[in-house]
């Protein structure tokens, strides 16, 4: 498909969808999440590009929505599902579900509502659910303590966009590549030609870097989970809660993403944990370590009585020597023993292993009182540990990254699945709520609904009635007032737009004749002045001239008198109601003109009725399915009736008059 020819696509976009691995599949299969990760493009400008796209594979014209009404009523049923879906991304997908009048469109929908009715959307996916949203590149990787470094300049520039997150430098000799060694921490150079090459420092040649940057660069894959890591775990406990097919082993992703930090740093290791915390805790131990020994030291002098020979004092004396020396010689075992303690101490208290004969240097063997650790063993101490523990968070760090490397796509895959979930939930959930059913879509004209309940009417929904009402092709519906005119109208655009939309209708059953266009016209307030008639009975001229049995048509009228006045209107619904006849269009005209409609008319028009079965308590007991072929009998006559029935004369005369 190329791209440009979809509606919708220019240049720009184009260029930005080329981004994506494989643009043409994202639009033939109206893959609102990957075509929203073209750069650039949001969710909502995705779904109207995927729309487009569907329209060209389909040869589909559009227009279905003829008119202002009918457009609106879509937006209604759109917002009915929207308002059932969990993710931004799910409502946004809904809006390439558009009505068609394509059956193969309307088809391919069809069976994706076929597959999510038989989905539950129980709370705890709801709940999963509510966590997942599409995955984000994180272009801001930057890694500053390695480089790339290469001789040639092609290589140069394919190191450059294969791994921006690091510097590729230029290099002509080993003493350049020397001097790279000691401002960067690694070097990782992709010519084979330097191999052998005597470098200090950590240079390594790898000359097949550029195929796996997760290697060079295990940072990339570490943000990006990092990064998305509630989404893909949400994904996974969608997975687990509706049971869906995993395109990865779900619990080792679980574990892997368990090892990774919001920052993309490495957790859940011990050893790095315990390495870290010693490196954190290094001075404070000492100095415990130095309170232990003095503590010991100071209680086991106390405890002493130290009796010393005259000479040997004056010899101590007189070679000045301090109480250290009398330390050696009277308490060298009790200094021993603190100093053990001191080392013991440290030991314990870092949980030292490799470095643990190191940390015992710390405490020098000469007896000082107070006992004073050797300040450069511990800075070596320091410095071997901090060694240790960054060589183990690297380690660790491309463990997990080639482990979650292996998984990126499948967690991508994961995540778009649990969206797609959401989806079809929201179709499942439309469909339990309003007791839809998927219609029988039809070549013949006309539509045949039993049990319709709108859900658009303004009582609740368990409140509304159900109609049946059936109509082959043109028919004027006369009815009591508020008997449910408008209702009928409404209940019968909506179930003939959800039907070409592919999506179950809120009937028991329904059968919808297909149509490339629906016309509703609802009811205008108040009479047009002599422009704006002129102006609707010119739309009403083309859409007549118009229709053909290659583009079927349904139309729907409310009130067409409220634009003039009466004697005209009839005549005007007449004749269109009579054109519409002959092209064999289908289509309703509510109207409280019947009569005059039907007298005006030189065929034979079809007329059905909503009745009023009858006043109680003032108020009317309406049958809300229209009766086929029954002008339904006014208000102002039914309230003629009951006066009639109490018994004066001059009602029952008034009530004659209706007959
Ligand atoms: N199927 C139904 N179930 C329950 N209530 C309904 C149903 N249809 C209509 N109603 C109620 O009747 C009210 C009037 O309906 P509607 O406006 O469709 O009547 P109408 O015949 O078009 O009126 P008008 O004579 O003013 O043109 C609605 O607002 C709704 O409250």
């Amino acid at each position: 498909m190329e791209l440009e020819s979809v509606p919708g696509v220019g240049a720009k976009t184009a260029e930005a969808l080329r981004e994506l691995d494989d643009p043409e599949r994202a639009l033939s299969e109206g893959d609102v999440a990957a075509l929203s990760r073209a750069p650039g493009i949001s969710e909502g400008r995705a779904a109207h590009i995927a729309r487009g796209a569907i329209r060209a594979e389909h040869d589909d014209p559009g227009g279905f929505a003829a008119t202002p009404r009918t457009r609106e009523l879509y937006e209604a049923a759109l917002s009915l599902l929207q308002e059932r879906t969990v993710t931004d991304y799910g409502a946004k997908r809904l809006e390439t579900l558009y009505p068609s009048g394509v059956r193969s469109r309307i088809d391919e929908v069809r069976a994706f509502t076929e597959r999510a009715l038989e989905r539950e959307p129980t709370p705890a996916v709801c709940e999963a659910l509510s966590g997942v949203e599409p995955l984000v590149e994180p272009g801001d990787v930057r890694v500053r303590d390695r480089c790339l470094a290469t001789g040639d300049a092609e290589t140069y520039a394919a190191a450059q966009s294969a791994i921006p997150e690091v510097s590729v430098e230029l290099v002509d000799d080993a003493r350049q590549l020397a001097e790279l060694a000691r401002s960067y921490a690694t070097v990782v150079v992709l010519d084979e030609a330097f191999a052998g090459v005597d470098v200090e420092g950590d240079v390594r040649v790898e000359p097949d870097a550029l195929e796996e940057p997760a290697s060079v660069v295990p940072e990339r894959v570490l943000t990006f989970f990092a990064r998305n890591r509630d989404a893909v775990r949400a994904a996974v406990a969608v997975h687990r809660e509706a049971d869906l097919e995993a395109p990865c082993d779900l619990d080792a992703l679980a574990s892997a993403l368990d090892q990774l930090d919001e920052d993309g740093s490495v957790r859940g290791d011990e050893e790095l944990d315990r390495l870290t915390t010693a490196v954190d805790d290094l001075d404070a131990a000492v100095s415990a370590a130095e309170s232990v020994a003095n503590d010991h030291l100071r209680a086991a002098i106390e405890e002493r009585d130290v009796t010393i020979e005259g000479t040997d004092l004056l010899s101590l004396v007189e070679r000045g020597a301090g109480v250290d020396s009398l330390l050696d010689r009277e308490l060298a075992d009790e200094y021993a023993a603190a100093v053990d303690r001191a080392r013991d101490h440290l030991v314990d208290a870092l949980q030292l292993r490799d470095t643990e004969a190191m940390a015992r240097r710390a405490f020098p063997d000469e007896p000082t009182y107070p006992v004073e650790h050797e300040e450069r063993v511990v800075s070596r101490l320091r410095e071997e540990l901090t060694a240790t523990r960054d060589r183990r968070a690297t380690q660790r760090k491309r463990a997990i990254a080639d482990e979650l490397a292996s998984v990126r796509g499948a967690a991508q895959a994961l995540v778009d699945a649990a969206l797609e979930l959401d989806v079809e939930l929201a179709v499942a959930r439309f469909a339990a709520d309003f007791e839809a059913t998927l219609p029988e879509l039809t070549d013949e004209p006309g539509f045949d609904i039993e049990g319709g309940r709108s859900p658009l009417l303004d009582v609740p929904f368990e409140d509304v009635e159900p109609v049946d009402y059936r109509v082959d092709g043109v028919t004027v519906l006369s009815g009591v007032n508020s008997g449910g005119k408008t209702s009928t109208l409404d209940l019968v655009a909506l179930v003939t737009i959800l039907a070409h939309m592919g999506l179950p209708v809120p009937a028991e059953s329904a059968r919808v004749g297909r149509i490339s266009e629906l016309h509703y016209h609802a009811k205008t307030q108040g009479t047009l002045d002599a422009g704006a008639f002129e102006t609707t009975l010119r739309d009403f001229g083309e859409l007549v001239t118009d229709v053909t049995a290659d583009r079927p048509v349904l139309v729907l009228v409310d009130e067409l008198e409220s634009i003039t006045e009466p004697g005209a209107a009839a005549t005007i619904i007449a004749g269109i109601l009579e054109s519409l006849t002959e092209r064999e269009a289908a289509g309703v005209f509510v109207s409280h003109l019947a009569e005059d409609i039907v007298e005006a008319a030189d065929a034979d028009l079809s007329v059905d009725g909503i009745q009023a079965e009858g006043l109680v308590d003032g108020e009317l007991r309406v049958n809300r399915s229209p009766v086929k072929g029954e002008l339904a009998r006014s208000t102002p006559e039914l309230i003629v009736e009951k006066l009639a029935e109490d018994g004066d004369g001059f009602y029952a005369g008034l009530l004659e008059k209706f007959e």
